[in-house]
């Protein structure tokens, strides 16, 4: 099968397997019992009714219209697909509102509107002004679009944008602004040769002159040929960059020595001949969808000096408006903006030229499977998966609204609202931010057992940047330089120790673990041998204070990582049983699960040393343990060995820590959802709000829970976090990803601070 039919194929499967189309409605509020369908509907509903009915603005207050857009489109213009009619263009509006919501937490009811006439649109459009936030007009064509958008802005209190003109508009000018300065162009000096003159090229035109370009270095063409003055079917806003220019009649003509092309028009139009007859260090952005102008491969295989675009995600410098209208409208919805205006249009512009410039989260590079994304020729504008595109875009947008005066809400405490427009991406991961913040606030010496590994230097690279480490890298010192030069990683001054060359330390070492090993069966001869192992040697260190945290075992099973640490430090005192701990970055906030790595079947008195020292690592944190001792019965519910297990660890937590907030035996269920635990068992002392520390009664279930978690729910996990050591050493899951190493180093750090802090 041809990649062509493969794709689409894939796409008709994409769109129509489980439930059909991309988008569900999802109630907001609690729906369990009869006391929330009478709140929710009749007659509780009754109430808001009246107080909008008496206070109109508390629609904002009672409804969720402030975070609701409409996707509205009649189908003129469907990407470069035409007009296809409106229940056509129904998959480009459902994966629009897909956007809105994954990039920036907008709700978005798509709608497909039977309304050909320009009147006629506007009348449906105006008449849903009282259900939504803002208006999103999309594929509409020219030039019935300018005029919609004209009079539905002047008519409606709420802010309405046709994404195809201004969103385009703002990307592709920051992508010029950007591709500009890589080419050494001026925008005030490129010629300009544009294709199409539709809604998404004339907005392009209008926003360029405002940022310097001139109008008589600009030629543009639409399906008729050149736009210029001796036209006679052009309306007024097309006649207003009309050129005056015999000599050119054609779009090869125009091309020759031009600096930028820009294309919204239609696949194919632009030959290789015509780019390669383009001024030295061109600039192509062809932005018809799906296909572009001119193919990615073609036009880069022409021209060695070439920036390229297009607006597909599968080549680098995707220019798309995804990059805008979910930011633009998070931005104007959180001030409640009356409009869009040219001010936040500009700020957006600014934000997203400038963001491109700054490092790239390793995320990200991840993501698209990228080494080190970096400002350049494949990388003049953000990824549309960068999360710093909301904190950033909206704050700019939504402070250009209030300096412009078309706020009704203003924000003063910035920093509070970046915090909140994180928060919209999820809950997940705002523990690890807070976990990386407390590890800056005082970095630790990291151990890299294995740093002849590409992915621990470059998660040492990132750790030393955002200040959570300072990296110390065990292995052979030649291979270490030879995969920091290969791969271009920038660690600058950094301590490099072969063990299996021998040390200083070396002898101290062995004498050490002899002393501890030498009546179970080691020799000084080898324990000497024992510490030239990256493991024994990296262990010794943390335990004669040489540095402050180990990492491991991103390439050795768990126990092979874990033995030289037992054998080294040991454990706790008191401490019989290490156990392994997991933090789940879920959606209603980090839930830890324990034991998921080392005792396969723990006794009840397993089970309390083990919640009493995940309960010390999750209050280290800077987390309220709320614990729940899980089984497949709720508080004697059923009888057997789990249970009865669960049911007596539980007493004696009770007993042992009065202070704990600890109950069981409970379903999983009951645990995370406060409702079902207060409306059946109102005595729990877990009541109120969902446990956060999940014990298992058996390594299976603690085991198949996280990974189902994993694999279902997409949950990421950090972990296994190493819990009853004597000092801290963590071993990495076999093939950890650069981000699970990242987040493992700051849990370390985390962890050394506060075995320094108890050590005072
Ligand atoms: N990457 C991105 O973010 C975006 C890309 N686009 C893409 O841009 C294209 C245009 O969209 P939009 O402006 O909304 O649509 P419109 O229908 O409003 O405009 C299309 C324009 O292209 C012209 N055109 C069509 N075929 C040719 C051709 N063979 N040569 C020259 N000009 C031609 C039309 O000419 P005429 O006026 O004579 O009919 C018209 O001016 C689409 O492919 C769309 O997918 C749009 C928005 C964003
Ligand atoms: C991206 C977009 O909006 C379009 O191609 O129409
Ligand atoms: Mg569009």
């Amino acid at each position: 099968m041809s990649n062509t039919t493969n794709r689409k194929r894939d796409a008709l499967d994409y769109h129509a397997n489980g439930r059909p189309g991309k988008i569900e409605v999802v109630p907001s509020k609690p729906t369990n019992s009869q006391r929330d369908l009478a709140l929710a509907y009749s007659p509780g509903v009754a109430e808001p009714c009246m107080e909008i009915f008496r206070n109109p603005e508390d629609v904002y207050k009672y409804t969720a219209k402030g975070n609701l857009v409409a996707v509205i489109s009649n189908g003129t213009a469907v990407l470069g697909l035409g007009n296809i009619g409106p229940a056509a263009s129904k998959p480009v509006m459902e994966g629009k509102g897909l956007l809105f919501k994954i990039f920036a937490d907008i709700d978005v009811f798509d709608l497909e509107v039977n309304a050909a006439s320009v009147d006629e649109f506007i009348t449906v459009v105006k008449a849903l002004e009282p259900t939504f936030g803002g208006v999103n007009l999309e594929d509409i064509a020219a030039p019935m679009c300018f005029e919609i958008e004209r009079r539905l802005k002047e008519e409606m209190n709420i802010p309405v944008m046709h994404d195809d003109q201004h969103g385009t508009a703002i990307i592709t000018s920051a992508a010029l602004i950007n591709a500009c300065e890589l080419q050494n162009k001026k925008l005030e000096r490129i010629k300009l040769v544009v294709s199409g003159a539709g809604a998404a090229a004339v907005s392009c035109i209008k926003l360029y002159l405002k940022l310097g370009v001139k109008k008589e270095n600009m030629l543009v063409f639409d399906k008729d040929g050149i736009v210029n003055i001796d036209r006679t079917d052009l309306d007024p806003i097309r006649m207003d960059f009309a050129t005056s220019r015999k000599d050119i009649t054609n779009i090869a003509q125009a091309m020759k020595g031009a600096d930028v092309f820009l294309g919204l028009s239609a696949a194919n139009v632009v030959s290789a001949e015509m780019v390669q007859s383009m001024a030295k260090n061109p600039i192509v952005f062809a932005l018809a969808n799906p296909d572009p102008e001119i193919a990615y491969d073609l036009a880069i295989n022409c021209r060695k000096d070439i920036i390229m675009a297009t607006g597909r995600s599968d080549f680098p410098n995707q220019v798309n408006n995804v990059l805008g209208f979910p930011y633009i409208f998070r931005g104007a919805l959180d001030v409640r903006a009356t409009s869009i205006n040219e001010e936040m249009k500009i700020a957006a512009v600014k934000a997203i030229a400038e963001l491109t410039k700054l490092p790239v989260p390793e995320i990200v590079n991840l993501a698209y499977k990228a080494k080190n994304l970096k400002f350049g020729k494949d990388y003049i504008i953000p990824k549309p998966i960068d999360s710093r595109l909301i904190t950033i875009v909206s704050a700019a947008v939504a402070k250009a609204a209030i300096d412009s005066g078309v706020a009704r809400r203003t924000i003063t405490d910035w920093v509070a609202y970046e915090e909140e427009l994180r928060v919209r991406l999820g809950a997940d991961d705002k523990i690890l931010r807070n976990l990386a913040n407390k590890a800056k606030s005082a970095p630790k010496r990291i151990v890299f057992a294995e740093a002849d590994n590409y992915k621990i230097l470059k998660a040492a690279q990132i750790v030393k940047d955002e200040g959570i480490a300072t990296p110390i890298l065990l292995g052979s010192v030649s291979r270490i330089q030879q995969i920091i030069i290969e791969h271009g990683i920038e660690l600058g001054d950094i301590e490099i120790i072969d063990p299996w060359q021998g040390t200083d330390d070396s002898e101290k070492f062995a004498e050490h673990l002899y002393g501890r090993r030498q009546r179970r069966g080691i020799t000084l001869y080898e324990a000497r041998k024992l510490v030239r192992d990256r493991n024994y040697y990296g262990a010794s260190m943390i335990e004669f204070g040489s540095a402050d945290a180990l990492i491991s075992g991103l390439t050795k099973n768990y126990k092979s990582t874990l033995k030289p640490a037992l054998q080294v430090i040991g454990t706790k005192p008191g401490v019989k049983k290490i156990a392994g701990m997991y933090l789940m970055l879920t959606k209603k906030g980090p839930v830890f699960l324990g034991d998921t790595t080392v005792n396969p079947d723990p006794t009840a008195q397993d089970m309390v040393d083990i919640t009493a020292m995940i309960h010390e690592t999750v209050t280290g944190f800077n987390v309220t343990p709320r614990v729940a001792l899980l089984s497949y019965s709720n508080f004697g519910s059923n009888n057997g060995t789990i249970p009865e297990k669960t049911r007596l660890a539980t007493a004696m937590l009770k007993q042992k820590y009065p202070d704990m907030i600890v109950d069981g035996e409970m379903q999983a269920n009951f645990a995370m959802n406060s409702d079902l635990l207060q409306g059946n068992y109102p005595f729990s002392s877990l009541k109120g709000s969902p446990a956060n520390t999940l014990i298992f009664p058996n390594l299976e279930s603690g085991n198949i829970a996280y990974k189902l978690l994993q694999e279902l729910g997409n949950v990421e996990a950090v972990g296994p976090i190493l819990i009853g050591l004597d000092k801290p050493v963590h071993v990495l899951q076999m093939d950890s990803s650069v981000r699970e190493i990242v987040n493992m180093v700051t849990i370390a750090v985390v962890d050394a601070q506060i075995y320094a802090a108890k050590k005072k």
